[in-house]
Order: structure tokens, then sequence, then C-alpha cells
């Protein structure tokens, strides 16, 4: 019998423990003289993409993977899914070394890159399925009602026997993730999988991933400039910053917690009149007024009675700090 310290290792499909990763490329000097330099004896600068990187995932959940341009994510996925191999750290995705057990490992991933297709172009995607399915050698019987289940749940019905060249984006993108489905994978690593869409498209893709995380429990770990992808779809956010972990925990606590500040949008009946240590005024229109309230300088309760005091309010509401604005300062290292 398992005892419970193993039963905690069974539960996490992704391990990675001090993962670092380097790079060494040819730094380009510009000019004739430089060129001929680039070409005898170029210099070499060493980038650190990953760097001491450790945390853990368990079974069907949905993590986010987010930092800025640069910052090592896709690195890391290549370095999760066999891709690239480590220079120092340990990696154990479903309990396998991704490099080492590449074709092992392959069963049971999916990938969606958003650069790269894994549908033949020139094809329809039912016959990208149907060659993905021999590949992962399931029957025919087998593929068939995978295929059939992956085109209700994605409704793409009316266009799966089109030529890829001749869907949109968001056609194709939904057949994409149908593709990277077909042999049941335990994890899904998506890489931007709304980039480009617009919002109708981009909250169905987001249901999609959803459904599909609910029905089979895949675990999805998701990279996204998109703050919606995050508020929406994922319960935990990891962020990375020039190659170092700098933020992992719940996608809510990083609203709540982490920058102590609130918005308050308030409609008066006067112009406002309100000076206080921790309220900042953001905008103000007439008798209309944005204030952002530092919780670390003041309270809600505070500011509020100082503004039922001073004025007649005709509406007003408190929000959090948009998600994009907090992730900025996580990124600057504001917080
Ligand atoms: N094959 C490579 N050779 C040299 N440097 C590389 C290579 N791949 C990545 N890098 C460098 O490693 C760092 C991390 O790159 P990575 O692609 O992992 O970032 P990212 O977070 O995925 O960025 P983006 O959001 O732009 O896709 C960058 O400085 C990048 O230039």
């Amino acid at each position: 019998m398992r005892n419970g310290m193993e039963e905690e290792i069974m539960d996490n499909v992704l391990e990675i423990e001090g993962l670092k990763k380097e790079f060494r490329s040819k730094v380009k000097s510009s000019g004739f003289k430089g060129s001929l330099k680039n070409l005898v004896r170029p210099d070499y600068k060493t980038v650190r993409a990953v760097d001491d990187v450790s945390f853990s995932v368990e079974k069907g959940e949905i993590t986010a993977f987010i930092g800025p341009n640069g910052a090592g994510k896709s690195t890391t996925i290549k370095l999760m899914t066999g891709i690239l191999y480590p220079d120092s750290g340990h990696i154990s995705v479903l309990g396998m070394d991704p490099h080492r057990d590449r074709k092992k490992l392959a069963y049971r991933i999916g990938t969606v890159f958003g650069q790269k297709s894994q549908l033949w172009y020139h094809l329809p995607p039912a016959d990208s399925f149907d060659l993905l399915g021999s590949i992962y050698n399931m029957s025919e019987s087998e593929t068939k009602k995978r295929v059939d289940y992956l085109t209700e749940v994605f409704e793409i019905g009316k266009f799966v026997n089109q030529a890829v060249r001749k869907l949109s984006l968001g056609q194709r993108i939904r057949c994409e993730i149908a593709a990277s489905l077909i042999h049941s994978p335990e994890i899904l690593f998506l890489d931007e999988p709304t980039i480009g869409l617009d919002v109708v498209v981009k909250q169905k893709i987001r249901d999609l991933i959803l459904r599909i995380n609910r029905d089979s429990g895949v675990t999805v770990f998701l990279t996204s400039h998109d703050t919606g992808d995050i508020e929406k779809i994922c319960r935990r956010a990891i962020v990375i910053n020039e190659g170092q972990m700098v933020w992992d925990g719940s996608v809510k606590d990083m609203k709540y917690t982490l920058l102590n500040k609130r918005i308050i949008n308030v409609r008066l009946e006067e112009p406002l009149d309100l000076r206080l240590e921790g309220v900042d005024l953001l905008k103000a229109k007439g008798h209309s007024a944005k204030l952002e309230v530092d919780l670390s300088v003041t309270s809600m309760k505070h500011v509020m009675s100082e503004l039922v005091n001073r004025h007649n309010i005709s509406d007003i509401s408190i929000s959090t700090i948009p998600m994009e604005e907090v992730i900025s300062a996580i990124y600057e290292g504001g917080v």
C-alpha cells in the first residue's frame, strides 16, 4: 500500500527542481570590420535562459506560465517536453525524464505551439487527425471514436473537411487543439493559444480548454500574454522573469494581496474634494472621479467614510487593480 508521501508524489504530474539552462550565442559586431571579426574571431555571450527554476504541478491543474518576452518560458517548456536538455536540475514529467524518455512521453502529452502547426497545411484537418491516430498507434475505430468526440466538442464539423489553408485562424486553432488531444494526453502544453483571435473566438477557446479539463482531467500548462486567458481559465500562475521565478501562487492572490490596491469609481452630486494619504486621484471629469487606494497606507473603511461625510454619492463601484497592471508590476520588480 502506498503511504501519504508517495500519494503526494504520484499526484504531481510535473516536478521541476533547480532547473538551469544557458545558451551561448555570437555577439554580432556591425560594419565591415565587425563582419570580418564575426567571421574570424567571433565574441560570444552567455544567456542564462532558465536560472534555478523549481515548481510542481498537480494532476488536473490549469497553470498559467507567464513572463515578459525573453523571460525563459519557451525554454522551460522545451525542457519539459524533452526538446532541450538542461544544464543542471531535475525534471520529471509523468514520472519520466523528458529528454531520455522523449518518445514514450510524446504518447502522453499534447502540445500546441502558436507558430508551429501539427496539421498538414494542404490537407483537411480530418485527414491530419487520421494520420495522427496512426502515428499514435491507435486503431481505426479508436481514432474515429475520438475524432467524432472532439469534432462535436470543438464544433468543427462544418470545416473539418476543408484544407487547413482555407480555414480562418480561429477555426485552425480549434482544429490544432483538437489534434493535440487525439491521443488523449494527460498533460496539454499550450503556447499562446488565443494570440491574434477576436474576443468571441478567444472566449470560445477558453471555454473549450475548461471543458476538456473538466471532462477528462487533463492538466493544462499554458503560456500567454493575454491577461484574459490567465484570469478566465487559470487558478494558478507561475511568473518568470530573466530566467527566475518571481511568483508562484493563485491568480486570485496575485490580484488581491500582491498589489494591495483598490480602484474606486465614483459619481457625485458635486465635484470631488478629497485629499487623503494613500489615495491617488487617477481621473476626474465633472462630477465623476477614479481613485486608487493604497491599502498599505489607509483603509477602505476610512476612505469610504470620508467620501460619505463630504459628498452626496450618486453611484460608486470598487474594484481591484486590472490584471495587466498587477503583472507589469511583478515584471518590473515592484512587488
Ligand atoms: N536557441 C537559443 N540560442 C540562444 N539564445 C536563446 C535560444 N533560445 C532562447 N534563447 C534566449 O534565452 C532567453 C529566453 O528565451 P525564451 O524563448 O525561453 O523566452 P520566452 O519567455 O519564451 O519569450 P517570448 O515570450 O518572447 O516567447 C532569451 O534571452 C533568448 O534570446
